[in-house]
């Protein structure tokens, strides 16, 4: 049958995506079809099952199929129903290991799915932050929709996840819960109380004012000695305690306020503690502190992403000492079984590519990693291979807006790190890390000035694109799994 559908669409100018093919029950077939770049939901039925808009050609039947057609936009109203009746929605995670994969075009989802479904790993496909969303003029619905609809056009059946990333605000918090998403990324940055300049005395005033809880907790574990094997222990300093509580406590409150939303709005979600951010790496008193305060609150949080040792810039390779951030890792990893069953989560996962097996050993696949960046990338790769001077203009834009774009994001690179013109004869160019950062960074500017003409490409080289997205998030999967 699926040929003979593929033969009517093309005769109407569609083209049948052959994976997306699939029975969804008895007597309701659905696919992903395209025209042009317009991707529609097409269903086959008896006749009495329906979308709302159809678009195609309303209750025709198809002799030659055996079943009355319909194409469709996939508008959230449609979502629903398919929802409703099908249970294509996002879940939450149920397996050790899992993986986000932002997709920052609303392009990239089957080109994922491609990759992941052949690993042992929990699939979070829908992953953004507002910082993503601002920068793309996308919102949360838009990109869970354009997940959903890479899903079906793989013809995906398994589980998945839905991210609302970096989340600081009720805005955000609830715009995501209203759009269906099941994983929720409190971003505490913001809210950390910079003690750093403080001096001792004001720190010791400040101690006064911590809540009782703040003070059971340092009560506790002051001084507290955890040995992680036969030659490695550590020790909980009752003075960094101290600085943990003054630093994360008002941050806890937001905590807090979100879980209570949660809690009332959804039956299941998986909510990720975010402190990567922070000025500074996280100690043990930190994790300690957070993961107490919130235990003993009856917050029962899936992950917690720490400030690990080392640098963790976009786009590009580990920097630092893998000796320290394996023993920081330890001890991180330590503490989450000993405080209670949450993973560790690895964000800016993009090309980590020397820490990834570490990272997996250490946490004994117990974990996280976020990728997003990585995937746009592979989308300038494909206008770097098929239109020079679409990319000759996409760095140009790049380079004069640097510092703009350098406001969101932490790297290193300066104007002066670029020559005026890029040598596109270099095949390897792309792999510089100071080129791959500033493509990384600049989405917002680069779509903003040449949205239509970075989609067309796009849409020209479909299947490439795809191969570039699946190849580059297999070998993160590869390296991760040593394979
Ligand atoms: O760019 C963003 O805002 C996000 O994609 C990331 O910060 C995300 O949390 C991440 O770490 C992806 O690598």
């Amino acid at each position: 049958m699926k040929e003979e559908l593929s033969d009517y669409l093309l005769k109407n100018s569609f083209l049948l995506y052959p994976d997306s093919f699939r029975r969804l029950r008895e007597d309701v077939y659905i696919f992903v079809a395209k025209k042009d770049s317009d991707k529609k939901i097409g269903l086959l039925t008896n006749g009495n099952f329906k979308l709302s808009s159809p678009h195609f050609a309303e209750d025709k039947y198809v002799e030659e199929l055996g079943f009355y057609i319909n194409l469709y936009p996939l508008t959230y109203e449609n979502y629903l129903i398919l929802k409703d009746n099908f249970g294509i929605s996002p879940v939450t995670c149920k397996e050790k290991a899992s993986f986000g994969t932002g997709d920052r075009l609303g392009l990239a989802t089957p080109a994922h799915i491609k990759a992941l479904k052949n690993y042992n790993v929990f699939p979070v496909l829908a992953q953004q932050s507002p910082r993503e969303l601002v920068k793309t003029h996308r919102d949360f619905k838009d990109v869970f929709l354009k997940v959903i609809l890479g899903v079906l056009e793989a013809g995906y059946a398994g589980g998945y996840g839905a991210d609302a990333d970096h989340i600081k605000d009720e805005k955000y918090l609830i715009e995501a819960i209203d759009a269906g998403y099941t994983m929720y990324t409190l971003d505490l940055s913001d809210l950390l109380v910079k003690i750093s300049d403080m001096p001792k005395s004001q720190l010791k005033e400040k101690a006064q004012s911590l809540s009782s809880q703040s003070r059971e907790i340092i009560d506790r574990f002051k001084g507290k000695k955890f040995s992680i094997s036969t030659d490695e222990d550590f020790a909980v300093s009752e003075d960094e305690l101290y600085k943990s509580a003054l630093t994360y406590e008002k941050a806890m409150k937001f905590v807090e306020k979100v879980y209570g939303i949660l809690k009332d709005r959804l039956q299941h979600f998986d909510l990720e503690i975010s402190i990567d951010e922070g000025e500074k790496d996280t100690t043990v008193e930190d994790h300690i502190f957070v993961a107490e305060y919130l235990h003993r609150k009856g917050i029962d949080f899936w992950s917690l992403a720490p400030k690990f040792p080392g640098e963790f810039q976009k786009a590009i390779d580990y920097k630092g000492d893998i000796k320290k951030f394996t023993s920081g890792l330890k001890k991180h990893y330590f503490l989450s079984k000993k405080l209670g069953g949450y993973k560790l989560s690895l964000h800016s996962g993009s090309d980590k590519f020397s820490i990834y097996k570490i990272f997996n050993e250490i946490t004994e696949g117990n974990f996280h990693i976020k990728t997003s960046g990585t995937s746009w990338l592979q989308a300038i790769n494909i206008i770097f291979e098929r239109d020079k001077d679409l990319f000759n203009d996409l760095y140009k834009i790049a380079l004069d807006n640097l510092e703009e774009s350098k406001k969101a994001y932490k790297v290193l690179i300066d104007r002066d790190d670029f020559p005026q013109t890029i040598q596109t004869e270099d095949s390897q160019i792309l792999l510089k890390p100071e080129i791959k950062q500033l493509f990384h960074i600049s989405y917002g500017v680069l779509l903003d000035e040449r949205r239509k003409e970075i989609y067309e490409v796009l849409n020209k080289y479909e299947e490439e694109h795809y191969e570039f997205v699946s190849k580059n998030i297999e070998n993160h999967l590869k390296e991760i799994f040593n394979i």
